[in-house]
């Protein structure tokens, strides 16, 4: 009896886990502890045999004086634990790197006679190539049996994990395939190294190679450590694509219970790719880009959430964007109330309840209706607009706050060259326009959350919640107009159309009017440190004002669903971070970041931020 082994796991492969665990641990679902289970059980079940095999074989051995005693078929209970650890650690190296990722939009609808048919085909025959090598080997014995035994063992099973899920395995990004398995192979070389040193475990040299990949590491058992990690991430991959076939066609699979059966999940990889609907993965594609593009804190905060509500809150992000620039860069504001008055049309003959027939019948009425939106929006809105127009889940959102929303887009074409205030006469009317446009669509992503993880939520609390989810959106808007004071006072590219937010008798207190505002901050010089004060104590009065919203409504994140609370805290807070940054930055406490003219939070600054918000800690 030994702890030699023991010390190995105890040194090497618990620490890994531990730091593993707390790194995802606030992102870990019920999905993923299902997956993690379902791994292992996998791995467990598929490896005693075989390891048993070669142990009663005497392929190789364990010295008694390393290992604890109690075995599972021969095998080292040690050794059983290797394949729990292993494939832990694996996994939830995988599930990080794989977070940042919707995986639907990696699903192709296949065509006739286009490339996927030879990349599965030439997956296939690389594998049965190696197989047939591999029986080779073993039937040869002698020095490559070990060799054999390890490919004979594993390529049956990558085999079937490529034909099952050739598309994510050939598209998915290298950070989410690769080195999910580069990484652990690596670091378990390195471990075998020095355990083989140790003799820790012993191979037999009459079944080994006797090469080396570097000193101390047999090639087998490189190859042993490599295959097996592939095995995982094909396996997680497989996964993710059954999960991504499920989430993305709620046509093929109406109602999802949150734990998939594994018939179900099979039931979805085999779901012929050509039933794929093509238009909706278009405009996930499409959406996904966009909120990319144009909002990091909403792309960072969109990967905390999950399967179908993580899909529509992302096509919501893209019908607000799409419908705010559509009407921001109009060329004029008859072209921009065009747009107000198109979206509207679009939002009536999507919520139009029926529609009836020359006699006045009712005919197939949400039916009818669908196809009159999906044709108008075809004939009205720019091509890249059109599907995340289509895609807006309307049956699981009020209509009431979206006509609210285009309410305040309206408001912005009140601002004019001659009236560079607009709409906002005092702070009651940038509350209003807040409102509008903030606290609108906080309602609908509150809708959504409460479609997915329905509860016992009583309608006073379902009204508190929407409520203070209102009052949110309008902190996030304050720290919006915070942020963007120069963006919005230089105007369009032309320097037309110049905008302040900020309400007239606030800038009066200062010495000020919209006007002297806006030519104040167009001048590019920072000469004039009196202007900049003056600025800067506008900025504070902003702020304030976003601090004293968000300091009413953050409390009521808590009574939102379980699964949506910490996401929907990250969401808040990497977007109130900014507010933080320039509060700081006005304090004389350090300075902000500028791209573009708008302040930014650093990538690693908003991960972090992101991390602490999931593990529950809130910052003033
Ligand atoms: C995670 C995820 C993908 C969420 C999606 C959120 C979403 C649908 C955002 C839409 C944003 C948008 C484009 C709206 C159009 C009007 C507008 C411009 C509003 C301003 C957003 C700023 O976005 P951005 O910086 O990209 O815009 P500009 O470049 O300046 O044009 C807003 C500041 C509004 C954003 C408001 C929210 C997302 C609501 C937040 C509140 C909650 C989620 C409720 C929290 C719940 C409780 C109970 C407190």
């Amino acid at each position: 009896m030994g702890f030699e082994y023991a010390l190995v796991h105890l040194k090497y492969t618990i620490p890994p886990a531990i730091l593993l665990s707390i790194i995802y641990g606030p992102l870990c679902t019920k999905l993923d502890l299902y997956r993690i289970a379902f791994l292992i059980t996998i791995a467990v079940v598929s490896t005693i045999p075989w390891d048993s095999y070669l142990i009663r074989t005497g392929i190789w051995s364990y010295p008694r004086n390393v290992i604890v005693g109690p075995t599972l078929f021969d095998i080292p209970l040690e050794e059983v634990f290797f394949f729990v650890i292993q494939t832990f650690n694996t996994t939830l190296l995988y599930l990080i790197l794989n977070k940042p990722i919707l995986h639907p939009v990696y699903l192709v609808k296949e065509r006739k006679g286009d490339k996927w048919l030879y990349v599965k085909l030439i997956g296939q025959v690389v594998g049965a190539l190696l197989l047939k090598q591999a029986v080779t080997f073993i039937r040869t014995g002698g020095s490559k049996t070990y060799l054999g035994l390890i490919l004979v063992w594993a390529l049956p099973f990558l085999l079937l994990l490529w034909s099952l899920a050739y598309q994510f395995l050939a598209q998915l990004p290298f950070t989410s395939t690769l080195l999910p398995i580069a990484l652990p192979t690596l670091y378990l070389w390195i471990i075998d190294t020095l355990a083989l040193k140790r003799g820790t475990w012993v191979i037999s040299t009459s079944t080994k190679t006797g090469i080396s990949l570097w000193p101390g590491l047999e090639i087998e058992e490189a190859i042993f450590f490599l295959l097996t990690n592939t095995l995982i991430v094909f396996g997680l991959v497989a996964f993710d694509n059954a999960i991504a076939v499920l989430h993305a066609f709620p046509a093929h699979f109406r109602r999802l219970p949150t734990l998939p059966s594994p018939v179900l999940l099979v039931r979805a990889l085999l779901l012929p790719s050509k039933a794929y609907d093509d238009d909706r993965i278009l405009g996930i594609q499409q959406s996904v880009a966009r909120l990319k593009r144009k909002s990091r804190s909403f792309y960072l905060a969109s990967s905390t959430f999950s399967g179908r509500l993580r899909i529509d809150l992302i096509i919501l992000y893209s019908f607000c964007r799409v419908a705010d620039d559509l009407i921001d860069n109009a060329a004029d504001a008859a072209e921009a109330q065009g747009w107000v008055k198109k979206l509207k049309q679009y939002l009536d003959l999507s919520y139009g309840e029926a529609v009836l027939d020359g006699a006045g019948n009712t005919i197939e009425s949400k039916d009818a209706n669908r196809g009159a939106a999906t044709l108008f929006a075809v004939q009205n809105f720019p091509e890249d607009a059109q599907l995340t127009l289509l895609l807006l889940p309307t049956q699981r959102l009020a209509k009431e706050p979206l006509y609210e929303l285009l309410k305040g887009f309206e408001m912005d074409l009140l601002f004019s060259s001659t009236r560079p205030s607009g709409p906002i006469k005092s702070s009651d009317d940038l509350d209003l326009y807040g409102a509008r446009v903030a606290g609108t669509v906080a309602l609908l992503c509150i809708q959504l959350v409460l479609h997915y993880h329905p509860g016992t939520l009583s309608d006073a609390k379902a009204k508190r919640l929407m409520a203070a989810g209102h009052d949110m959106g309008i902190a996030l808007q304050y720290t919006n107009i915070a942020r963007d004071l120069a963006v919005d006072a230089a105007g369009g590219a032309d320097g037309v159309g110049g905008r302040c937010y900020v309400p007239p008798p606030w800038l009066k207190k200062e010495k000020l009017t919209p006007e002297t505002f806006i030519s104040g901050l167009r001048k590019t010089s920072n000469e004039d440190d009196f202007f900049a004060k003056k600025v800067e104590t506008l900025r504070a009065r902003i702020l304030e004002r976003a601090f004293a919203f968000y300091d009413t409504s953050i409390e009521a994140v808590e009574e939102l669903p379980g699964e949506a609370r910490a996401p929907m805290r990250v969401a808040v807070e990497s977007y109130m971070q900014i507010a933080r940054e320039l509060r700081r930055a006005g304090e004389g406490k350090g300075r902000v970041k500028v791209k573009a003219g708008r302040a930014t939070v650093p990538v690693w600054k908003r991960v972090w931020v992101a991390w602490r918000t999931l593990w529950g800690r809130r910052r003033r």
